[in-house]
């Protein structure tokens, strides 16, 4: 039996001042380094065996933060190509005394579009509440110029289904570093939510959440927090 767990990053200098983030990449606030220190605390005897993260540098950090209280071992950066792949290379024994981490540019937050860099209060007053929020959480609302959450599905979905499920299949633990709706789009493919709970599901910032693969299926155990697991998914 293998794990999967899923963190959205700690929150970001621009969650903070309330911006439409998406791809622009933006680093963690003071809080959000804290909330990933705190993660780590709770995740500090996990074992993982490869670890997966967007290629936003507010899920990068967030991840890092993790690992630096975890004792599986040291993090390493894979590059793909060039220089940086040919000159990062390990050699003598600690060549294998690294944990792999994949940065992919499909685990990224769901584009944003003409949104990005608007602060969410002023859109609200530009084209109303109700408009902002369909934007926001529905499934197949895209806002303007950007990604609804099933346009972000269709890279997510692939990529979770052709790199990260075939090493919980190798009996490998996971854990993978995203974004509130990149991970939204994952948490409603594993779960099988309809577009209508997908609209109310929030993933909060820095808190685990883990699953256990079992015979190609995965079962949630639940947020991780200092209380223990919250099995509940918080659909309301
Ligand atoms: O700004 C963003 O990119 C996202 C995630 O933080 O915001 P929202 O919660 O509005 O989808």
């Amino acid at each position: 039996m293998s794990k999967l767990v899923l963190v959205r990053h700690g929150e970001s200098l621009w969650n903070k001042l309330n911006i439409f983030t998406g791809w622009v990449d933006v680093p963690l606030s003071e809080r959000g380094v804290k909330e990933a220190l705190e993660a780590g605390e709770l995740l500090k005897d996990y074992k993982f065996d490869v670890i997966f993260t967007s290629e936003l540098v507010r899920a990068i950090q967030t991840v890092m933060l993790i690992m630096s209280k975890n004792s599986s071992g040291v993090p390493r950066i894979i590059h793909d190509e060039g220089r940086m792949k040919k000159w990062g290379e390990v050699y003598g024994e600690h060549g294998k005394n690294y944990i792999p981490v994949y940065k992919a540019w499909q685990l990224n937050e769901r584009y944003y579009g003409k949104l990005q860099g608007w602060n969410k209060n002023y859109a609200r007053e530009v084209y109303g509440e109700e408009q902002v929020l369909l934007w926001r959480r529905s499934y197949d609302i895209a806002p303007p110029g950007g990604e609804s959450l099933k346009d972000t599905a269709e890279r997510t979905i692939p990529y979770f289904r052709g790199k990260i499920i075939p090493e919980l299949e190798k009996g490998k633990n996971v854990l993978v570093s995203a974004h509130g709706n990149s991970l939204r789009s994952i948490v409603m493919h594993i779960e099988g939510l309809t577009k209508e709970q997908v609209l109310k599901l929030n993933i909060p910032t820095g808190v685990p959440l883990i699953y256990e693969y079992r015979e190609g299926k995965l079962e949630r155990i639940g947020y991780l927090t200092r209380k223990g697991f919250d099995t509940d998914l918080h659909i309301d």
